[in-house]
C-alpha cells in the first residue's frame, strides 16, 4: 500500500451503453472523448489512475484497465474490481459519463474524505454515488455485497459508515455532475 496521502482515480467505464448505442466513454464532446474529460478532471488531484472496463477499447489511453471481476452486477462490481486493483486507501470513484466533472469539485470532495468509509456528493439532497469518495479497506463488505445481491448503490452506501458532502452548499451547481446517458442528451450538448 502506498502512502496515506495518495488517491487512486478509478474510472468507471464497464457498462453496457445501451442507451447510448454505442461505447459512451467514447462519445465527443468539443473535440475531446468523455472519458478523457474525466482523466483530465482526476489527473491533478490522484496520483494514480486506473479504468475498470471489459473491453480493449480504452487501451489507447496508456493507463491500466482491468476487467470486472463480478460481471453483470453494475456500477458496484466496478467498485469492487477498481478498489481491488487500487493500491491506495483514497480512491476518487467516476462515471466515464460525467465529462462535466472539475478538479476543483474533486480536490473539495477529497477534503471531506478523512474519517469516513465513503463521501456521496450531493445536489439539492439528489446522491452522486458514481463520483464519491471511497475507501479501499471497504472492499471486503462490498464483495459481500455484490454475492449476497445488494447491488442498488443507495442501498450499498447507507451500509457503511458513510458521510453525504452537498456540493450545492459548497457552491458547486448540478452542471458538474451531470452525465451523459442517450444520444440525444449528446446532440443536445453536441450543438
Ligand atoms: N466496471 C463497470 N462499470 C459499470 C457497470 N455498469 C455500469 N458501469 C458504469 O457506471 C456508470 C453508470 O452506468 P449506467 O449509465 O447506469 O449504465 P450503463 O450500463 O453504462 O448504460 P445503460 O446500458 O445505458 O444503462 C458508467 O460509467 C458505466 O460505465 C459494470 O457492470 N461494470
Amino acid at each position: 500500500m502506498k502512502s496515506g496521502s495518495e488517491t487512486t482515480g478509478i474510472v468507471l467505464a464497464g457498462g453496457k451503453s445501451s442507451r447510448m448505442g454505442f461505447e459512451k466513454g467514447l462519445a465527443e464532446i468539443q473535440g475531446k472523448k468523455m472519458i478523457e474529460w474525466v482523466i483530465q478532471a482526476l489527473q491533478p488531484v490522484c496520483q494514480h489512475l486506473i479504468v475498470i472496463s471489459n473491453t480493449n477499447v480504452y487501451d489507447y489511453l496508456g493507463i491500466p484497465v482491468y476487467s470486472d471481476i463480478y460481471t453483470d452486477t453494475g456500477p458496484l462490481g466496478g467498485i469492487y474490481t477498481g478498489l481491488k486493483h487500487s493500491i491506495t486507501s483514497s480512491n476518487l470513484m467516476l462515471a466515464c459519463d460525467m465529462p462535466f466533472i472539475s478538479s476543483q469539485v474533486l480536490q473539495q470532495l477529497l477534503l471531506e474524505a478523512a474519517g469516513y468509509e465513503i463521501v456521496v456528493p450531493s445536489i439539492h439532497g439528489q446522491w452522486h454515488p458514481l463520483c464519491a469518495h471511497y475507501n479501499k479497506q471497504i472492499n471486503i463488505k462490498v464483495e459481500e455485497l455484490i454475492t449476497t445481491k445488494v447491488w442498488k448503490m443507495q442501498e450499498a452506501i447507507r451500509r457503511f459508515h458513510f458521510k453525504e458532502w452537498p456540493a450545492d452548499k459548497a457552491g458547486f451547481d448540478a452542471r458538474f455532475f451531470a452525465n451523459i446517458n442517450t444520444f440525444a442528451e449528446l446532440q443536445q450538448i453536441q450543438k
